[in-house]
């Protein structure tokens, strides 16, 4: 029997996940949606899709959350998406009863899953998500580094004229716009960015990043990414099926890493068959750090504010 992977939410970025994952023949996917008739419609149309991509694993969508039993992995991406000039955390009292209730009940479910939790703010929603689910940190997750590194990639590599797939880069912190892209960890080729570009022109690549979201959600105007948050939660999902063990940033419970104890945050981690396997710890300097704590303490103010800690 092939891997079960569930996806919980089938709009623009639940379903853009679903295609990347059955296209790539990596898992059978069930699909949940509160809509009736959208996840069927939308698990159908795969299905279709499967003759021609010579796929021979399942699609299936459902409105009963029973049918994600036995998932190895489930992906959280019910609830609302921003509209130009909401910022993420203003999401926070909507999609926090969702994240409730659906991650508890899925919980009991597949007591045996990873959940990768994507739905804005991310990285309390994922706080919430892991106390929802009673369990250990290291099997729960946010998707949010990935995306920002691969934002910062993008526009490193239309700068320089290069292959984004030459250009690595880390951004630590939370998913928000206090996240911390990091120049002396981002290389091209091997060559860190800082000896390939001025500071000034670094900096505005780090102002675009940082705004990345907002940015698609100005031009979409009726909603937020789902493209590219959706192929960084195919990178996650891989990782962990096929125990790749990649080094990817992720919102992961911190237990005294980084000076910083009892909530979720982006760090860079070792992803596994087992989930979180590692947090890996960079050597910061002191402006780095520094840039880091506050973007944590703003995770952790948030948290506070909302009684969640
Ligand atoms: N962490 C990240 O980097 C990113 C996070 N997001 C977040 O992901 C979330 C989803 O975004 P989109 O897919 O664009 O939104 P969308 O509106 O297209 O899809 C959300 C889906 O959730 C469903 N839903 C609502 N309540 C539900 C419930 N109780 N159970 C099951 N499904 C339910 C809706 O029916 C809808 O189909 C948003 O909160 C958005 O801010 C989006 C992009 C990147
Ligand atoms: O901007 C948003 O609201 C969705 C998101 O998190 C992103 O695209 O980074």
């Amino acid at each position: 029997m092939k891997t079960k992977v569930s996806i919980i939410g089938a709009g623009h970025v639940g379903a853009t996940a679903a295609h990347l994952i059955f296209q790539s023949g990596l898992a059978d996917i069930v699909l949940y949606d509160i809509m009736q008739g959208t996840p069927q419609g939308k698990a159908l149309d795969l299905m279709e899709a499967a003759p021609l991509w010579g796929i021979s694993s399942s699609a299936f969508g459902t409105n009963d959350l029973a049918d994600t039993a036995g998932s190895a992995v489930v992906v959280v991406t019910a609830g609302l998406p921003r509209k130009p000039g909401m910022s993420r955390d203003d999401l926070l009292l909507a999609n926090k009863e969702i994240i409730t209730n659906v991650v508890g009940e899925t919980s009991r479910i597949s007591p045996e899953c990873i959940f990768i939790i994507v739905t804005n703010p991310m990285d309390i929603m994922t706080h919430v998500a892991w106390k929802a689910s009673g369990f250990s940190p290291q099997k729960v997750m946010g998707m949010g580094g990935v995306l920002d590194a691969s934002r910062f990639r993008t526009f490193i590599a239309m700068e320089l004229g290069v292959s984004p797939q030459d250009v690595e880069a880390m951004v630590m912190g939370g998913h928000g716009d206090l996240m911390v892209p990091l120049p002396r960890f981002t290389t091209v080729k091997g060559v860190p960015l800082p000896e390939l570009l001025p500071h000034e022109r670094i900096e505005e690549l780090i102002r675009r990043t940082r705004n990345g979201g907002a940015e698609i959600v100005a031009l979409l105007k009726t909603g937020s990414a789902y493209y590219a948050p959706a192929a960084s939660v195919f990178e996650m999902v891989r990782s962990i099926v096929l125990d790749q063990k990649r080094v990817l940033p992720c919102a992961a419970y911190l237990n005294g890493e980084y000076g910083v104890s009892g909530f979720f945050v982006g760090v860079p981690v070792i992803l596994g068959g087992k989930g979180v396997e590692k947090i890996i710890e960079l050597r910061l300097t002191d402006g780095e750090k520094a840039e880091f704590t506050k973007s944590a303490a703003s995770v952790k103010e948030l948290l506070e504010n909302q009684r969640l800690t």
